[in-house]
């Protein structure tokens, strides 16, 4: 087997690339010679469009696709269906099929919204997905027709991320922590949030080894460690921010999820365990901790 670090840069073609995970781990990538980024956004590589597909695989020829282009707005789904069918199945089965018939392999996120969140223990990747509503349901269906059309490719199911741009649970707290006095956080709601820029590392780990010739094919999770719910997470972001600046709030109220009024129910406990990509590809889960206060230095830095 060759070595890897000595064949030229791996290129990687990133759809969806002004969006949160793309920004960092596109970031990443290019601070490591191994990689040459090509983040694409929605106007160069629209998944919808074979056509826009193919000629952009035809015009970069990457070694590896990096899916991160999604419909991600969980309760704007229930009415937006078609939008979210096109980019979350449709956009996927595209994505497969064209790089299938190229044999360029694909790596694409999923996510915790698959499972029904009944398990308190977490979730393998082999439990039955059984999504709340349709943004989960149409992620199941992209995941599907990726199995069906293309053998060559890493599905990485992460959850709850935050980043230091984009539209995220965090950057929200922190809007309302500067306008409101009280904040109210669901403490029944459990899961692992996961910094973007922690999934762009493990997704450039797993294509140093997929390239070195681990044929290691499938479905696996990755989020941080330490289960925690929103309230808790919620209470760690007013901690650390309260560090950088006054914030308004005062109080925050763990409260039932029912009393947000959210369209959508969220899974109540949507912890994916991560012990196959440990077991296969020897990643270990970083603490989201620690996450959290590189994310919160990048924001005030910013400012
Ligand atoms: N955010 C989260 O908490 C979680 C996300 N995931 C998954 O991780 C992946 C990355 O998520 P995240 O970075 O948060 O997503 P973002 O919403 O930040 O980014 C998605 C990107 O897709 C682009 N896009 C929209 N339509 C198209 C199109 N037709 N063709 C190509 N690109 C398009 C958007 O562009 P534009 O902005 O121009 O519309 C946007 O930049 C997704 O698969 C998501 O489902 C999984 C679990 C949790
Ligand atoms: C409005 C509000 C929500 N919540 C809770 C309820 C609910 O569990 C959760 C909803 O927050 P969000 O809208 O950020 O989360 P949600 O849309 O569920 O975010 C998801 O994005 C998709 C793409 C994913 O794949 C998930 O992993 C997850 O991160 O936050 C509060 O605790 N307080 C509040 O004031």
């Amino acid at each position: 087997m060759t070595e890897w670090t000595t064949l030229l840069p791996i290129k990687i073609l990133v759809t969806g690339g002004n969006g949160q995970v793309a920004h960092d781990l596109v970031l990443l990538g290019k601070q490591d010679n191994h990689f040459k980024m090509i983040p694409l956004n929605a106007s160069e590589l629209d998944v919808r469009s074979v056509v826009s597909i193919q000629h952009a695989l035809d015009l970069y020829m990457p070694d590896y696709v990096i899916n991160t282009a999604a419909f991600n707005k969980v309760d704007a789904a229930e009415h937006e269906l078609e939008r979210c069918f096109s980019l979350n199945r449709d956009g996927v089965r595209n994505l497969a099929i064209e790089c299938g018939a190229l044999s360029i392999p694909l790596i694409h996120l999923s996510t915790d919204h698959l499972f029904d969140g009944h398990y308190a223990s977490g979730y393998v990747e082999d439990d039955d997905a059984s999504p709340l509503g349709v943004f989960g349901e149409s992620k199941r269906q992209g995941e599907e027709f990726l199995r069906q059309y293309h053998p060559k490719h890493i599905i990485l199911r992460v959850s709850w991320i935050f980043s230091a741009r984009g539209d995220n649970y965090l950057l929200r707290t922190l809007e309302k922590a500067r306008s409101s006095t009280e904040i109210e956080a669901a403490d029944d709601r459990q899961g692992c949030p996961t910094s973007a820029a922690d999934v762009g590392r493990v997704i450039l780990a797993i294509i140093k080894q997929l390239h070195n010739g681990a044929e290691a094919w499938g479905t696996y999770h990755y989020c941080g460690a330490e289960v925690t719910t929103r309230y808790r997470f919620t209470e760690a972001v007013l901690a650390a921010a309260g560090q950088y600046e006054a914030l308004k709030t005062t109080s925050l109220l763990p409260v039932p999820s029912r009393a947000l009024h959210i369209e959508v129910e969220r899974p109540a406990s949507s912890v994916l365990k991560c012990k196959k990509l440990l077991s296969t590809f020897g990643i270990r889960q970083r603490p989201w901790r620690s996450e959290l206060m590189a994310v919160l230095r990048q924001i005030y830095q910013q400012k």
